[in-house]
């Protein structure tokens, strides 16, 4: 069974790598969504696998060093696309929680998915 929590947070950043005169090289910011799955067994007693509250108090401590900051500045983050802040959070919680997924939404339609593989 896989189960996810769902959390936003606002953050500037501006890509330094891109090409001469993509717009992405400019500072902007995005209102990010990031869902964070976690793999296991259901217990019979509780029905459930564990409470999303636990999901939260893992989470939240990792996602408080982002919201409202400039992602550049932050050591890891100097390129932040979604896939390096996706990978970046996974470092960040696999020791608290059995993830199986990090789900980053920088926009409605445009995010990535990563599931601990190199
Ligand atoms: N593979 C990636 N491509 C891009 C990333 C990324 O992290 N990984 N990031 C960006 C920019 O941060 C950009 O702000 C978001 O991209 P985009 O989907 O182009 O956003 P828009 O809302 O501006 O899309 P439009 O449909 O062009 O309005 C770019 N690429
Ligand atoms: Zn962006």
């Amino acid at each position: 069974m896989e189960i996810f929590r769902e959390f936003k947070f606002e953050a500037a950043h501006r890509l330094p790598n891109v090409p001469d005169g993509h717009k992405c090289a400019r500072l902007h910011g995005h209102s990010y969504r990031i869902e964070v799955h976690v793999r296991g067994e259901v217990d019979p007693v509780t029905g459930w696998l564990m409470d999303f509250a636990e999901i939260k108090t893992a989470f939240k401590p990792v996602l408080d060093q982002l919201d409202h900051y400039y992602l550049n500045e932050i050591a890891g983050l100097e390129n932040p696309t979604s896939e390096v802040l996706a990978k970046w959070l996974w470092e960040r919680t696999i020791d608290s929680l059995p993830l199986s997924a990090i789900h980053v939404r920088e926009t409605c339609t445009s995010g990535c998915i990563y599931r601990g593989e190199d």
